[in-house]
């Protein structure tokens, strides 16, 4: 698709933004020059099944091994002012090398990472470097339901620093959209597979202004520019050369740039089966390649051919001095012998002379802002996630599918229950059972997917320092419960009067209290399984079979529960809930005489539970184990949402 857009040049002044927002998209105050020396990746690969391996390796040895070497010993630098392109085949390393140069590779019990990666000679300490790192992943992490002008605001926001006034963040998220020639989308949706939004360009491109917002001096794309067409490419390759022009370092993996993109390259690190082939200036590889007998017959595009040589493909057209048969290992063994011991000499000598002009020492500015804190106060964060929060989800909070699912549930229970006769106990019985079964199920059902699905983008957010987990977990929490709590008072509404329950309104209110304090126990049970799975699929499951556990533990399908399994019920949220609603319903005098005349010659657990509703102490047990229950599960969602590494 061809990006109809207009972008103005990156190094070409705006005349429309003050000075402030001006100068966040301008200069960076603290260049970083990045060296990273022989980073070694390896992973353990699990035994391949009987019949066929599931993970091919690279090599007969790496295989008996049962181990990958992801990257070998790659070097590299990185200076301000410049863009530094990774190049190489699908799965060079590229994405790998990256990962590592941003701080997100780790050593695992599977994986261990080595290698040394320092910033302006080891002067800036590597939480300095994260805070003043962008880093754009090859997938766009954002919210699908969220204009691009909210996504760059709520983002600014967020990350911009608290001396700033919310109208200067706000015209800074402009200025970014103008800088990225975003105003013709500015308003439309990110979308997603399910709901249309902007271009894969226009929402690769809002990702990148995410990063440019906080003007960072080391930015860092994987493929940026993939899936778009050769101008956007270019245009999008463009704009980052003008923020590097202004002293950002621009690091970024691309996979086939066409010439006049390749041109744009200052420094180029060329990746094959994670070895370096070639690192050093982008216009000196040509010749680097010809002294070591690689040359193209005809000119080609430098990033086509250097392409093919780490592909190990020979064309017609290329003339070959080298061994041809082992073309591939021939070129890392030129590297090592010839470029790598000339390069590492090289980046020691330039590190001398750079750092007379950026000492690396932290500025006054870095000294008021200290890294590790967040931008803005924890109250901050909270309102504008909440706010977040309520936008992203309007669409859901109202879907008018959802909505006539519980307005069609509500009018069914009605029509089934009118004007039920609180002599029926039997039937008034299954009408509570109903609302317990139908507001148990629902909530705890939605929330299983809420942390799933945002742990990419909780993860991404999180790792650029946004915002605590706290004031996440609780905008986002609240942020559900308008379409918890409306939903179920609506159907309460309905089916309570059309089965003509108890008609006091202390009855009704109490009932619906009971409902919405339910509701939100169960939204805390969904929560918690989908933050221990982390697996909307998995944790859905589970989610069915607790849920079933409550249900039949309640006291309505079966009254003589093995006594092995009667613990099961002081577990169930829908046990105390069912009691609850049974005591208003039959708590008076009038209801205690019509559930004595049921009882009559009813079974001993019968006897026992209405017997426990109808006492004080039976209804103090339930709502204090309701409320343990609501604090329970939601520091549980809490403390595992924390264990995970973000
Ligand atoms: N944790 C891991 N376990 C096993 N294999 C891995 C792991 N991480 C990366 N790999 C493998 O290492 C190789 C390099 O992966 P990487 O994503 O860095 O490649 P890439 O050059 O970015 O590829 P592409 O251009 O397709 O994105 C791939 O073959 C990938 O499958």
């Amino acid at each position: 698709m061809t990006e109809q857009v207009e972008l103005t040049h990156p190094s070409k002044p705006t005349t429309t933004h003050s000075s402030m927002e001006d100068s966040i998209l301008s200069s960076p105050t603290f260049p970083i020059s990045l060296k990273f020396v022989d980073l070694t990746y390896k992973v353990k690969l699990a035994p391949p099944h009987k019949g066929g391996g599931v993970f091919r390796s690279t090599s007969a040895a790496s295989t008996a091994h049962q181990e990958r070497t992801i990257l070998k010993n790659v070097s590299g630098a990185a200076s301000p002012g410049e863009i530094t392109a990774v190049l190489g085949p699908s799965g060079s390393g590229k994405s790998t090398l990256l990962n590592a140069l941003v701080g997100r590779l780790h050593p695992t019990p599977h994986a261990s990472f080595s290698g040394s990666i320092t910033a302006n000679d080891g002067a800036s300490k590597p939480s300095a470097l994260r805070r003043r790192t962008g880093f754009v992943a090859q997938e766009d992490l954002l919210y699908p339901h969220l204009t691009v002008r909210e996504s760059l605001v709520f983002c600014a926001l967020l990350r911009l620093p608290r001396a700033l006034t919310r109208d200067a963040k706000r015209r800074a998220a402009e200025a970014v959209i103008t800088e990225l020639g975003l105003g013709k989308c500015a308003d439309t949706l990110i979308g997603s597979v399910f709901v249309r939004g902007v271009s894969g360009g226009e929402r690769k491109r809002v990702s990148i202004g995410q990063e440019m917002l906080v003007g960072p001096s080391l930015l860092v794309l994987d493929e940026p520019t993939s899936g778009l067409d050769s101008t956007a490419a270019h245009r999008l390759v463009l704009t980052m050369h003008g923020l590097a022009r202004k002293g950002m370092t621009v690091i970024m993996s691309i996979h086939q740039p066409s010439s006049r993109v390749y041109q744009m390259f200052d420094a180029v690190i060329l990746l094959s089966e994670g070895c370096c082939m070639y690192c050093g200036r982008g216009r000196d590889a040509m010749d680097y390649f010809a002294s070591v007998g690689f040359t193209p017959r005809f000119p080609v595009n430098p990033a086509d051919f250097m392409l093919d040589l780490a592909n190990g493909v020979a064309q017609v057209d290329y003339q070959i001095d080298a061994d041809k048969s082992n073309m591939k290992q021939s070129l890392v063994t030129s590297y090592n012998k010839l470029l790598a011991p000339k390069f590492m000499a090289c980046i020691s000598d330039k590190t001398e002379v750079e750092d007379n002009v950026h000492t690396g020492r932290q500025t006054p500015q870095d000294q008021q802002d200290p890294i590790n804190h967040y931008s803005i106060r924890w109250t901050d964060q909270f309102a504008i996630l909440l706010r977040r929060s309520l936008k992203e989800r309007r669409h859901e909070a109202f879907n008018y599918l959802r909505v006539t699912q519980v307005m069609a549930a509500a009018v069914l229970a009605g029509l089934m229950w009118w004007r039920n006769d609180i002599r029926d106990v039997r039937d008034r019985l299954g009408l509570l059972f109903f609302f317990s079964i139908f507001w148990g199920v629902f909530p705890s059902f939605n929330a299983v997917f809420t942390f799933p699905q945002e742990r990419a983008i909780l993860g991404k957010e999180r790792s650029s320092s946004m915002y605590s987990l706290s004031s996440y977990y609780l905008a986002r929490t609240a942020g559900d419960l308008p379409m918890e709590l409306v939903l179920p008072t609506v159907f309460i509404f309905i089916t309570y009067w059309m089965a003509e329950l108890r008609s006091e309104l202390e009855a009704f209110l109490l009932t619906l209290l009971v409902i919405l304090s339910y509701v939100m126990v169960a939204q805390g049970l969904g929560l918690t399984v989908g933050a221990a799975m982390m697996d909307a699929k998995r944790a859905s499951t589970l989610v069915t079979v607790i849920q079933l556990a409550f249900l039949l533990t309640a006291g309505f399908y079966v009254e003589k529960i093995p006594p092995c399994m009667r613990w099961l019920k002081y577990t169930s949220f829908t046990y105390y809930c069912f009691r609850l609603l049974i005591g208003i319903q039959y708590g008076g005098r009038e209801g205690r005489f019509v559930l004595v005349r049921f009882n009559h010659g009813g079974s001993e657990e019968g006897e026992a539970m209405f017997g426990e509703v109808e006492g004080t102490s039976g209804v103090i047990v339930s709502i204090a184990a309701l409320a343990v229950m609501f604090v329970g599960y939601r520091l549980l969602a809490y403390a595992l949402l924390r264990r995970l590494k973000v």
